[in-house]
């Protein structure tokens, strides 16, 4: 691809955690490299890796944005892997300064705010073109197949798309289930590529902030059914572990499920115990859990799960609250289960686990319909399912099903009514009920399960009892209401202090 005695297929902005694996990926798919961070010991590190792992320069650090720019093919492309926000602008404008064109594009693959990203894209129109990749999968899967979520101006995908498609995970199309390598220098080649052009600027990182979304929700689900093993049957982690091993050979087989039993089966040398049981039981977060629940608000698209699990985070860190609480307030009297009552809470759990689970990723995929109705924005959705069976952190067999689900429908109104989802929670519910009310008796807190469950009902539900607030809200507020008896356009009012509360139209 050599031009003008410039060599560099790509410009490389950010070389932490994702951007370091993501150049050494495109070095090993055949790309040249430009890199720059503004710490030069990571410039070096990538260098130092490249050369290591190659025998060969295919990377070239940079000592700033000019020297990385002239050593690029034009139009230029310039793929930034930076912390969202502040940063993302302030590289935009230094490349300006250093020369960057209205014919090259910059991509952002942080995870940044999605009306950030149409914000840029309408900011920068004309100076350069701003297009934007949301990447999954950590450091592992930048390295060696990460998930792509691209948006922005179509004819910029048509230049990345060879790119993306070469690094992304690849995946068995048949089985659903990822084909991993985790070679250097030998990447995977074979398989359905996970890297889709999901819609115009902003769409692609919508869709990952709901990826996000939905990984809190899966997380949250996995750690409440270990919260209740542990609790209710007193089971050791690495007992937990085995059950969640089991667990993964089935309709639970995900990435998180995996982890989750690694994560449970390791042994802290230090304290000469499990790992899990020295971890301090406040959770982080970056914010993207927090972003989907605002905007299923704001959207008024319920995500109950999502919003739960986002909750359960921040109720983890009033540690020293909770702590002082555990002084004062009782819950139930700890109940010795028989030995046919464990292995039945077990079995109810995995149903449990497995119904909820279907829950959130309804939710999500409803919010998404949602925000493109909004939006104006056509999404795929069976394509979106299957560019996140494999390379991002929710990856599971049961993405294949989703696929299927909209791919059978691509307008479906929800998940919970494909014909297969419908089967499986008909199958699976009662399960699911019964391990929620025991967690509940025992006073295991299980919000997330819950929180799908109530979804569940609310949603199947033919009548609710909103009729019961639209009375509350006409009766303090004179808000009127709709009646079931009369079009849903006419409204009512009570003069509710009048004698016999005679109803008027509003
Ligand atoms: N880690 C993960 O699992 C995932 C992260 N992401 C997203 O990817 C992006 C990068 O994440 P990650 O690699 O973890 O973050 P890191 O903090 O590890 O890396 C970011 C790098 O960008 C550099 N940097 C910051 N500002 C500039 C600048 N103005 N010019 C040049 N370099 C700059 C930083 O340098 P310095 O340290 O010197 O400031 C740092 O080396 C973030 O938006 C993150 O949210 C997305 C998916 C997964
Ligand atoms: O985007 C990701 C994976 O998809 C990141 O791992 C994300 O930063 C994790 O979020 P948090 O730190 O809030 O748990």
């Amino acid at each position: 691809m050599e031009q003008n005695g410039a060599p560099y297929d790509v410009g490389f902005v950010g070389l932490g955690v994702m951007g370091k694996s993501l150049v050494l990926n495109l070095a090993d798919n055949g790309y040249r490299v430009a890199a720059f961070d503004l710490d030069a010991d990571k410039i070096t590190a990538v260098e130092a890796q490249d050369q290591a792992e190659s025998q060969s320069r295919r990377v070239l650090g940079c000592p700033n944005l000019a020297t990385l720019l002239a050593q690029l093919t034009a139009p230029r492309l310039v793929v930034l892997s930076i912390p969202a926000g502040a940063a993302v602008d302030a590289v935009c404008e230094q490349l300006l300064a250093a020369g960057i064109g209205p014919d090259d594009v910059v991509v952002d693959t942080g995870n940044s705010l999605w009306t950030d990203t149409v914000k840029r894209e309408a900011h920068y129109r004309g100076q350069f073109h701003f297009f934007s990749t949301a990447v999954s999968g950590g450091e592992v899967g930048a390295r060696f197949g990460p998930s792509l979520m691209a948006s922005g101006d179509a004819r910029a995908w048509q230049r990345l798309a060879p790119l993306w498609q070469a690094i992304a995970a690849k995946v068995d199309p048949d089985s659903g289930k990822p084909i991993e390598r985790f070679e250097p220098g030998n990447p995977v080649r074979e398989g359905e590529p996970c890297a889709a052009y999901i819609g115009p600027a902003g769409a692609g990182h919508y869709v990952k902030m709901v990826h996000n979304g939905i990984e809190y929700a899966d997380m949250q689900l996995i750690c409440e059914a270990y919260h209740i093993l542990r609790t209710a049957l007193g089971l050791t982690p690495a007992e937990i572990a085995a059950i969640f091993r089991r667990w993964n050979a089935g309709v639970l087989d995900s990435y998180l499920m995996a982890i989750s039993a690694e994560v449970l089966d390791t042994w802290d040398e230090a304290s000469d115990g499990p790992l899990v049981d020295v971890i301090l039981d406040k959770a982080g977060q970056k914010g993207t859990g927090l972003w989907t629940a605002v905007s299923s608000l704001e959207l008024g698209c319920p995500a109950p799960t999502i919003a739960q699990a986002v909750y359960a985070r921040a109720l983890s860190g009033q540690r020293a609250e909770r702590l002082a609480a555990a002084e004062l307030l009782r819950g139930p009297e700890p109940v010795a289960l028989s030995d046919a009552e464990r292995e039945a809470l077990i079995e109810q759990l995995h149903d449990a686990l497995y119904c909820a689970k279907i829950c959130a990723y309804a939710q999500g995929f409803q919010l998404m319909a949602s925000a493109a109705k909004v939006q104006g924005w056509t999404l795929d959705f069976a394509a979106i399912a299957r560019i996140w069976r494999a390379g991002c952190i929710i990856r599971a067999v049961f993405l294949q099903s989703i696929a299927a689900a909209y791919e059978r429908d691509d307008s479906l109104a929800n998940l919970l009514v494909d014909p297969f989802f419908t089967e499986q929670l008909h199958r699976y519910q009662g399960n699911w009920r019964r391990a929620i009310a025991q967690a509940t008796l025992l006073g295991i807190p299980c919000g997330a399960l819950s929180a799908s469950l109530a979804y569940f009902d609310s949603y199947r539900l033919g009548t609710l009892p909103a009729n019961l607030l639209q009375g509350q809200r006409d009766f303090f507020g004179a808000h009127g209401f709709a009646r079931t008896d009369r079009d849903e356009g006419a409204r009512f009012h009570v003069d509710w202090s009048a004698p016999g509360r005679p109803v008027r139209p509003a």
